[in-house]
């Protein structure tokens, strides 16, 4: 059989692993998709690069719509990243009959709605491997390995860049600043750092695991995101002294009220695998009622991890494009006629246990005003730590593991808490996971 003929827009770190791939394991490929696949035309901002990723006998385009467009390509591969032009690319891929390969979860979180109901449409497919914890083949195992079961929660340390960076800080003392930088230097961090540090990009990623996870459409709009920016080391140390890693987590659950979406620093506590995931390393515990917890480790980014995940999904194209559209597996796991309408719940009603850590005067009574307004509030506490107190300053710092409360309460609990005067400066929360 002739080869699929595909053209890639974007010459950058995950293409480039695309092509390196595609070429060292030509003849496996070939063997398991039954024909070759061939890189037929390429588009890149500066020409140079392209041809020194594919050389002389690819055709170089400097227009990427010459690609969607292109009649003798079958697949496009979208390595470009960002919104625009990659949406309108996409779109026009679809457009004119090509499947899509995409690594970009922004695109997909924000107008995969869209892009997924094109292609319904025309009857071609739009596949993301890459897309989520880059070379963890996780999607695949949403759509299908785990399609017996309900769902019940998913939680994921799903961004390679922040993972590196907490890491380094606690193993080896690095600066935040540092450990970014060299993320970057490896071609781990996003075109825009911040979409790492703040938690938008695995918030990009949970979004797309929810989705696929309880069949409802994709809505970004409803996650609750917060970074690693603001960690304090200081939370590190204390998190381990009662037995717990901090992580960032993606986190997505279906509760009787609805599903929360959320992705905060979390601790795990130090006993669980997932907590001992570090570098740029990924995992992902998915949580099935029949299946009971299963956990997908590997490498959440970097070029031939990610090309990795990218030619899965051009030979899983490649095996079904003479299969009838209607016989093809879903984009989003579930059939597009068969979504449902589950509310996407707020942070405010999230249920699980606090970690909080106060600043006080050194006074008697104290303790005693604290553990009233959080008895007040239904929050009961599991365990305390009290640090010396600092001579120049008599203040020290308290350090409370609350059992199960719910997040409302907390909020309120420590908005009072902070208007007591033997109380300084901000009262740090962070959630735990106990992920069992
Ligand atoms: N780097 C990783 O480890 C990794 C892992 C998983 C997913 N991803 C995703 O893969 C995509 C690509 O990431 P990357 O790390 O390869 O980025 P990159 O910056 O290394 O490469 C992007 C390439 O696209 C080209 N490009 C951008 N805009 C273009 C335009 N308008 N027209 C033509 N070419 C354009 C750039 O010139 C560059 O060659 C992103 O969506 C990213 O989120 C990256
Ligand atoms: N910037 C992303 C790339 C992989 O999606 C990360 O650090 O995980
Ligand atoms: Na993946």
């Amino acid at each position: 059989m002739k080869p699929i003929k595909i053209g890639i827009a974007g010459t950058g770190v995950v293409a480039s692993g695309v092509v390196k791939v595609l070429q060292r394991n030509q003849e496996e490929i070939t063997r398991r998709a039954g024909r070759g696949i061939e890189v037929a035309v390429v588009s890149s901002r500066t020409r140079a690069k392209a041809e020194a990723l594919v050389g002389q006998n690819v055709l170089i385009v400097d227009d990427i719509m010459d690609v969607a467009r292109h009649p003798d390509i079958d697949i496009v591969v979208e390595t470009m990243g960002g919104y625009e032009p990659a949406r309108s690319f996409v779109l026009e891929a679809i457009a004119h009959g090509k499947h899509v390969v995409t690594a970009n979860k922004a695109l997909l979180a924000e107008h995969g709605n869209e892009i997924f109901a094109a292609a319904q449409a025309k009857g071609v497919t739009v596949v993301f491997e890459a897309a989520v914890a880059g070379g963890i083949p996780v999607i695949k195992s949403l759509r299908e390995g785990l399609s017996a079961n309900r769902i019940e929660w998913i939680a994921g340390i799903i961004n390679g860049t922040t993972n590196f960076i907490l890491t380094q800080m606690r193993e080896k003392g690095w600066t935040f600043t540092d450990a970014l930088k060299v993320a970057q230097e490896l071609g781990y961090a996003e075109a825009d750092p911040t979409f790492d540090v703040e938690g938008v990009d695995a918030a990009h990623k949970i979004t797309l695991m929810s989705a696929l996870a309880f069949g409802v459409p994709i809505n970004f709009k409803a996650a609750s995101i917060e970074g690693i920016s603001q960690l304090a080391a200081t939370d590190i140390t204390y998190a381990e002294k009662f037995g717990y890693r901090i992580k960032l987590l993606g986190i997505t659950k279906r509760t009787p009220e609805g599903i929360e979406l959320r992705v905060h620093p979390t601790l795990i506590p130090d006993s669980r695998l997932i907590a001992n995931v570090n570098g740029v390393m990924n995992a992902v515990l998915v949580k099935g009622d029949a299946v009971g917890a299963t956990l997908y480790y590997g490498a959440g980014a970097g070029a031939e991890p990610t090309g990795s995940s990218v030619i899965a999904d051009l030979i899983d194209v490649t095996r079904t494009i003479t299969a009838d559209p209607e016989h093809r597996v879903p984009h989003l796991a579930f059939q597009p006629d068969a979504l449902a309408n589950i509310p996407m719940l707020p942070l405010s009603s999230v249920k699980t246990r606090y970690y909080l850590r106060l600043t006080v005067q050194d006074r008697t009574g104290v303790l005693a005003d604290i553990t009233r307004i959080l008895a007040n509030h239904d929050i009961s506490v599991d365990a305390m730590l009290q640090t010396e107190v600092d001579d120049a300053t008599q203040q020290t710092h308290i350090v409370i593991m609350t059992h199960v409360s719910l997040e409302a309460s907390i909020d309120t609990a420590v908005l009072q808490i902070k208007t007591l005067d033997t109380v300084s400066g901000e009262v740090v929360k962070l959630r735990v996971e106990e992920l069992g």
